[in-house]
């Protein structure tokens, strides 16, 4: 399963320039790479313009779910959507699709987990469903936004269900590079599963975000960082052999005891 994974330097406030952006790195990626799944970050089309969502986001998932519901038949690939600013029934979401190559929704999340150190309660609801397991290509997989990362919780979730590659899509700063990424290699370790994360680069509003978008393999082994600062594409083939052989040589799947765990943890 190859991946090419999009680390974008997202225009504030200009979702029209950033689809073309996105569609024009998406026919290049395709026609050089070949990709079998695209990974866009977290709000690309808007930024983190929270104080004009009304003016900038989505309503009711369009026109980002058209948008990418026809990238992804046009070009024959699966599209990790990233997420966007989406405003349905009044509220703000920073929502997730998820498109197979025959342009079908196969998956749909809101962000759960709202970021304090961002405000982002003061402009947008958390979605109430925690991540769900989906499959592209056969291959059961999960997706969370950025600040999802700091809870382990719902990633063992998704491991316990069957998840073999975690999607992370991120605006994540740079005041935190080193949560960010340790945090991904230790989500990797923990539930023995590929991490691929898209980040973005570039800065808004006096904060520089840090790029670092990352593909790490179920033993915690880094196959791909992108730059702190650079616009780039990262380009992978992933063996998901190695899921089962990790989980064969250290079984803490067999090992664990929830009937001592507390309940709710
Ligand atoms: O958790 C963090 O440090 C950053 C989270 C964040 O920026 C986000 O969720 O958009």
């Amino acid at each position: 399963m190859k991946y090419s994974i999009y680390q974008m330097d997202i225009i504030a406030g200009n979702p029209e320039k950033n689809r073309a952006k996105v569609r024009e790195w998406a026919l290049r990626e395709t026609e050089e790479n070949h990709p079998d799944i695209l990974v866009l970050p977290e709000m690309w089309t808007t930024a983190y313009t929270l104080d004009s969502l009304d003016q900038f986001a989505d309503k009711n998932g369009e026109p980002t779910k058209s948008f990418l519901s026809e990238l992804s038949t046009e070009l024959n690939v699966n599209i990790i959507g990233g997420s966007v600013a989406n405003k349905v029934d009044g509220e703000f979401y920073n929502s997730s699709f998820v498109y197979d190559r025959s342009g079908n929704l196969v998956y749909e999340y809101d962000k759960v987990h709202l970021v304090p150190m961002l405000g982002e309660h003061n402009f947008l609801a958390g979605g109430q469903h925690v991540p769900e397991v989906f499959e592209l290509e056969g291959v059961k997989m999960g997706l969370i936004i950025c600040y999802d990362l700091r809870f382990p919780e719902i990633i063992r979730t998704l491991a316990l269900e069957g998840a073999q590659v975690l999607h992370i899509v991120a605006e994540w700063p740079d005041a935190r590079t080193g949560h960010w990424t340790n945090l991904q290699i230790a989500r990797a370790i923990e539930n023995q599963m590929y991490v691929v994360s898209s980040n973005r680069v570039g800065a808004y509003d006096g904060v520089r975000f840090c790029g670092n978008s990352m593909v790490i393999n179920p033993w915690g082994e880094v196959l791909k960082n992108g730059s702190e600062d650079l616009e780039e594409s990262l380009s992978i083939e992933l063996d998901l052999e190695k899921v089962n052989q990790v989980r064969n040589d250290v079984p803490i799947f067999t090992s664990r005891v929830p009937h001592l765990y507390k309940q709710g943890l």
